[in-house]
């Protein structure tokens, strides 16, 4: 071995044992390299175990060439079978190939193209083979053709084997960094995971821990639904500085099939891949949701992994880059590693922010009730013992565990509100709120929202979200008092809630599901109100699907006198006053009475006669017997609701509002109409629940 070959061998061999860093090392060997055989372009590619793939592992250049970027891209993976490369790894012989001629293999495709296209047309191929097991090669490309004799042949023989050395520990070097590098992520990972419990802050951290070890320009983690419906769960998008800032959910609104371009690729989304050169184009070929991104977002190159897929939804985490081949198999490896302590993650989220939505939503109901039950002073007992009552006590006890919608139909006070909440109380659903609304006591566009909720700025005035009556009954109870009075366009927007079980807030885009029993109650006479078109008659058999009619108080004097005892108990009670005689004329003149007000009516002429009375009978000042005596059992012709002060009030608030545009203060304002305190009304309003802002809208 003549003694430069050898000093060069033992050259190549110290800095393989003692140079650490790869870069430094490879520009050693082929700078020796260099001196012996001229050559323009110097090439390591290794192959994988299975020998199926190659892949760049180096790529130098020593004269006035370009190489276009993807062929410098050390995540593409190419096959190897029917390349030169299959060929002389078989051979297992170093070869010089004139690249014009391997390009006619190609069909003129050939991936030399851009060296010929650059006067380079000849390369020296080295097997690279370590303990008898191919590596990869070596390909040394020049412009002008190389001449080797034997002995150059040789050498370089030797060399290519020391390069194998070199490249096969490098490459386990860079196993074990990698190795590290992904513990080192997986820690940092489950550390946030672990003490971060805001979903969007918790997200961007992972997002960019992980960005570290695999660079990427997107984050996401969505949840497809089977009905096309989807929702991202986190997004961040890479910025100019590198940081990554959450994305708007609404950006693809601009595009009109975005909810089916979703539905299509459903199937994409379902098994763990990398896509990123042809395989991103086949990609786009297929799907136009993908066309899309590598259009609009200048995607090349997508990693998915799906976190759970169950028949009607799909959770994904999909990073993507605008780089072809950005991610590699240990790309994917790496993430999938990520996958169960994400979901795991994800579903203490979801737990977390259901319960928080369940508490606002109970603090929501707790309101409420305090309010009904401030509002509705019952003594919790239903008198009935009359044969005309009896027969509805039976039916009202047979619907009331049911989830049936039940229509009650009455004069006024005759108990239907008393109805509603037995029906309620007697049901699964008691431990639930009960919900009432009162159609006729508000403006049409606030029953709207009072049923619906709206979303903050909804519309002016919307000031904050409102919860709307419907999903506040979710579970539970919502009562329609005096349904005959809502207007025809909402009767529409109650039919379809009821056929569907859903609605949106106003101003809102989520659909809402509510699972609440419909009672309706109404003192009109419904059919004559369809008759008339001021009812829709599909609303009216929804509703009507169990009717129950309570007789006016009239048609039950049997009822009379223990209603009577019932009240004078209460009353006594609650007022402190010594219990008083009833007269027998009184009985009877009450029990001939035709009580057009009904039970609300007897009991409050019997509350007034409480107060009153002073000696040991009871005294009627507002109901003489000579005046029940003188007016006849007859039904009044309208049964026109008498309305509770409390709803007089509001009305006639809303009404002075309506008048000033929403204005409560001022020379103009509401206050000055209704003579009162400006500060006096506004607390009014705050008890009645009348927001300003929304008169005035
Ligand atoms: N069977 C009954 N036993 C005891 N109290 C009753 C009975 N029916 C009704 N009441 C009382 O009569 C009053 C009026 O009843 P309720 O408000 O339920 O009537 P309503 O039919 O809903 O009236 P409106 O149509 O005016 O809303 C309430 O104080 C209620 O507690």
């Amino acid at each position: 071995m003549p003694n430069q070959e050898e000093s060069l061998l033992l050259y190549l061999n110290e800095a393989i044992a003692t140079t650490r860093n790869k870069e430094g090392l490879f520009r050693i060997v082929t700078e020796k390299l260099r001196l012996i055989f001229p050559f323009d372009v110097i090439s390591i590619v290794t192959i994988d175990t299975e020998g199926q793939y190659k892949r760049l592992f180096l790529r130098d250049y020593f004269t006035d060439l370009t190489i276009p970027s993807r062929h410098n891209n050390r995540n593409l993976r190419h096959p190897i079978a029917g390349t030169p490369t299959e060929r002389i790894l078989l051979d297992n012989k170093i070869q010089t190939l004139d690249l014009q001629e391997v390009a006619k293999e190609y069909n003129g495709e050939s991936p030399f193209n851009y060296l010929i296209q650059q006067g380079v047309r000849f390369m020296t191929v080295v097997p690279l083979r370590i303990a008898g097991t191919s590596l990869g090669v070596m390909c040394l490309a020049s412009r002008r053709h190389p001449h080797f004799e034997p002995a150059d042949l040789s050498l370089l023989g030797k060399i290519g084997s020391l390069v194998a050395v070199a490249v096969s520990n490098t490459l386990a070097f860079e196993e074990v960094a990698q190795r590290e590098r992904e513990k080192s992520i997986q820690l940092a990972v489950n550390n946030a995971l672990l003490s971060i419990k805001e979903r969007g802050q918790l997200f961007h951290t992972v997002a960019t821990e992980i960005n570290r070890v695999v660079p990427y320009d997107y984050f996401g983690v969505r949840i497809r639904y089977r009905d096309g419906t989807h929702k991202a769960f986190a997004e961040f998008g890479k910025q100019d500085d590198g940081t990554f800032a959450p994305l708007d959910p609404d950006r693809w609104n601009e595009v009109p099939e975005y909810g089916q371009m979703e539905g299509e690729a459903m199937e994409l989304f379902q098994h763990p891949a990398i896509y990123g050169d042809e395989s991103f184009r086949r990609l786009s070929d297929k799907y136009r949701l993908m066309r899309y991104i590598a259009e609009h977002r200048n995607t090349r190159s997508l990693l998915i992994a799906p976190l759970w897929v169950q028949e009607d939804q799909t959770a994904v985490l999909s990073l993507s880059s605008k780089e072809e081949g950005n991610f590699d198999e240990t790309d994917l490896e790496l993430i999938k590693g990520l996958v169960p302590q994400i979901t795991l993650t994800m579903q203490n989220l979801f737990a977390f922010e259901q319960i928080e939505s369940l508490s606002a939503q109970l603090e929501q109901e707790r309101t409420y009730l305090i309010d009904e039950i401030n509002t509705t002073a019952n003594f919790g007992e239903f008198i009935g013992q009359s044969p005309t009552i009896q027969p509805v006590l039976t039916r009202i006890t047979q619907v009331a565990p049911t989830d049936t919608t039940v229509l009650i139909s009455g004069e006024t006070g005759t108990g239907k509100e008393l109805v509603a909440r037995a029906l309620h109380n007697l049901s699964p659903r008691r431990d639930r709120a009960l919900i009432k609304l009162n159609c006729a006591a508000l403006p049409a566009q606030l029953i709207e929202s009072e049923l619906f909720g709206h979303e903050k700025g909804a519309f002016t005035g919307a000031v904050d979200r409102r919860i709307g009556k419907f999903e506040l009954a979710d579970g539970g109870t919502i009562f329609l008092d005096e349904v005959g009075e809502l207007p025809l366009d909402l009767q529409a927007k109650l039919l379809r809630v009821l056929q569907e079980k859903e609605f949106e807030r106003i101003g809102g885009r989520r659909v809402i599901h509510s699972n609440a029993r419909v009672i309706a109650a109404t003192n009109r006479v419904l059919e004559d109100e369809v008759a008339a078109g001021r009812f829709r008659a599909d609303l009216y058999y929804r509703l009507n699907v169990f009717p129950v009619r309570l007789p006016a108080l009239r048609e039950r004097p049997e009822d009379i006198e223990p209603l009577i005892r019932f009240f004078l108990e209460g009353f006594t009670k609650k007022m402190g006053k010594p219990v008083r005689g009833l007269r027998e004329r009184d009985l009877r003149a009450m029990q001939q009475y035709s009580w057009p007000g009904n039970i609300r009516e007897l009991e409050h002429v019997l509350e007034q006669a409480v107060i009153v009375s002073t000696g040991p009978f009871l005294e009627f000042a507002g109901f003489s017997a000579a005046a029940a005596q003188a007016s006849p059992p007859i039904p009044l012709p309208d049964y026109a609701p008498i309305k509770t002060l409390r709803d007089q009030e509001r009305d006639h608030i809303l009404a002075a509002l309506q008048r000033t545009a929403g204005r409560v203060s001022g020379p103009n304002g509401a206050a000055v109409l209704l003579d009162i305190n400006p500060k006096t009304l506004e607390a009014r309003m705050k008890k009645l629940g009348i927001q300003r802002t929304v008169v005035a809208s």
